[in-house]
């Protein structure tokens, strides 16, 4: 089937031109209101998106073919990430494509308020001349408090210290050896407000972050301080700010982002000492020539080869790896199946255990797909995006082993389930390093393709049972496709698993169930 992406936001144009070169279908429909995206999106295997498009549950749920969402950008908070996380939509983002750009702007800013250069040029270009009324601070030498010392934020250290400006950061995740790298302060809050000069923002939005420059917290802040917030809207309390200009603790605010965008109307416009920018901070062709290619790429890997980069709710995996990891996840999944239908609502945990050639490999895909084999009997729509959600929803405890030892077999796949009945344990290689097989069925040495529909059977070993199973499905108009026995020891306890060419009605079971010696028997679908 045709692979097709949909550009619902001003992009550059290089984004569709990759997507056409790896022979994808590309639309190009910014602007669009809610409801046409919604009316378009089920067309769509994925969309590559800015900050305009909000992808709401409503568009979540109309888009029944989505498999990825790209943010050319970094902040992904108009994606309802659970909503998408749920339905099995992997979200990626860009997050360096841009950071130099954003940083740019909020020294950019730094030095409009420093100059009031807005202010000085609506009034030179008014005709008005006023050199008296425009007297500004110089930067060298004061001190930026950062708040958020990541990608943006050390970037926007380096030009001010290379400004001669003294550098504090308030940021709970910076280490102190990347502070000393970075040539800045590592502070507390608290002492950040009190000593900057200036303060630039450069965190998300969290619920530690909102509003963190609150009313109490602008009151600490150095009389005559100057802001930055080129980050997120909702990090400044916009009605606290506007008071703190208007009293003179803050001299001059600038923000790029907004509580509600697009600003169209703010009690902060007009203010003496603001400026403002609508949503700029991402806005240089270099930038956007960088994060349209590097979406375009992300996405079209994705779409193409299972890569997953820069994936906001899935392990990463390179274009590299995939392939060589796509026969494993194929197996994990399968055991996954099996064990979830076999084993049903008793399981509680489960470890995923990797050995020989298998443990080489990047284990949390193959965890992925065992997770999602496994949730894909108790819901419908899982893959490996949601099925680790899925799975701490339920409870289950799971555990990723690798073993050094080389077993029998030179890559094997084992899943161990707890369960009230103690630990079950199913394990498959991959024959000529792509073929699926089950190798161990709870214990019994067993040899069989999961594959299409199959009868898990579990029977006293007899002589003759083989022959009444057969005749009993024979008689049902059941054809048998292929036949997989083990058995633990002779006249012990045998499994059966049986490959047949169509559904096992639910009478069918009964029947087989009701044979002589037989203990267990469950359907299955792969
Ligand atoms: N204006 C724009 O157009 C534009 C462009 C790009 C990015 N952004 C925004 O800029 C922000 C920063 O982007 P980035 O790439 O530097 O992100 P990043 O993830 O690299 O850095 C964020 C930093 O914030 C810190 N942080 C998290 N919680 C904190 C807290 N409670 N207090 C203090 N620090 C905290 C983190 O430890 C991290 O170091 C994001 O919100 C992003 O969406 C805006
Ligand atoms: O796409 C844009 O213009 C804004 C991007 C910016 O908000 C981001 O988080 O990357």
């Amino acid at each position: 089937m045709t692979v097709r992406v949909l550009i619902s936001d001003q992009m550059d144009p290089r984004a569709a031109a990759i997507f056409r070169e790896r022979g994808i279908e590309v639309d190009e429909k910014p602007g669009l209101t809610p409801d046409e995206l919604k009316a378009i999106i089920g067309d769509y295997d994925g969309l590559a998106i800015r900050s305009a498009t909000k992808v709401t549950t409503a568009i979540l749920e109309a888009a029944t073919r989505l498999k990825v969402i790209g943010r050319a950008g970094i902040g992904v908070d108009n994606v309802d990430i659970p909503a998408a996380t749920a339905r099995g939509v992997v979200v990626m983002n860009t997050p360096f494509g841009n950071s130099i750009t954003t940083a740019e702007h909020a020294i950019a800013l730094m030095f409009a308020l420093a100059r009031q250069l807005p202010e000085a040029d609506a009034s030179t270009q008014a005709g008005k001349w006023e050199k008296n009324r425009f007297m500004g601070v110089e930067l060298t030498g004061k001190t930026l408090g950062l708040i958020g010392a990541g990608n943006i934020g050390s970037i926007v250290a380096t030009r001010a210290i290379g400004l001669k400006m003294k550098v504090a950061a308030f940021d709970p995740f910076l280490t102190p050896e990347r502070a000393i790298e970075l040539g800045i302060e590592k502070v507390e809050l608290d002492e950040l407000l009190r000593r900057a000069d200036f303060i630039t923002l450069h965190t998300p939005l969290t619920d530690q972050t909102r509003n963190i420059l609150s009313k109490a917290n602008l009151a600490k802040t150095k009389k005559g301080v100057r802001i930055v917030n080129c980050a997120r809207g909702g990090l400044i309390d916009e009605d606290a700010l506007k008071a703190a200009l208007e009293s003179g603790q803050v001299a001059g605010a600038a923000l790029d982002v907004f509580e509600t965008e697009p600003a169209t109307a703010s009690p902060l416009f007009g203010t003496p000492g603001f400026v403002s920018t609508p949503h700029l901070g991402a806005s240089t062709s270099e930038a956007q020539v960088n994060v349209a290619i590097q979406v375009a790429e992300q996405m079209s890997d994705f779409l193409l080869l299972g890569g997953v980069t820069n994936a906001i709710n899935m392990p990463s995996l390179t274009a590299e790896e995939a392939p060589r990891l796509k026969p494993y996840m194929a197996l994990a999944e399968k055991l996954g199946k099996l064990i979830g239908q076999v084993l049903g609502e008793d399981i509680r945990s489960v470890s995923v255990e990797v050995e020989g050639a298998a443990a080489q490999l990047n284990p949390k895909p193959i965890t992925g797909a065992v997770l999602a084999g496994l949730m894909g009997t108790y819901s419908q729509t899982v893959n490996m995006v949601n099925a680790p959600v899925l799975a701490k929803e339920r409870g289950l405890d799971v555990r990723e082993v690798r073993h050094d030892r080389e077993g029998d077999y030179h890559t094997l796949v084992a899943v161990e389930a707890g369960t009230s009945d103690g630990v079950r344990r199913i394990a498959g290689t991959l024959f000529g390093n792509k073929a699926p097989r089950l190798v161990e069925l709870f214990g019994v040495e067993i040899e069989a393709d999961l594959a299409g529909m199959m009868i898990y059977i579990v029977n006293k070993d007899m002589p003759g049972f083989i022959g009444k199973l057969g005749t009993a499905l024979g008689e049902a108009g059941i054809n048998i496709a292929t036949f997989n026995l083990g058995r633990r020891a002779a006249l012990g306890e045998a499994v059966a698993l049986v490959s047949v060419d169509g559904e096992v009605p639910a009478g069918v079971v009964k029947t087989l169930c009701a044979l002589d010696g037989v203990r267990d028997v469950v359907p299955l679908r792969f």
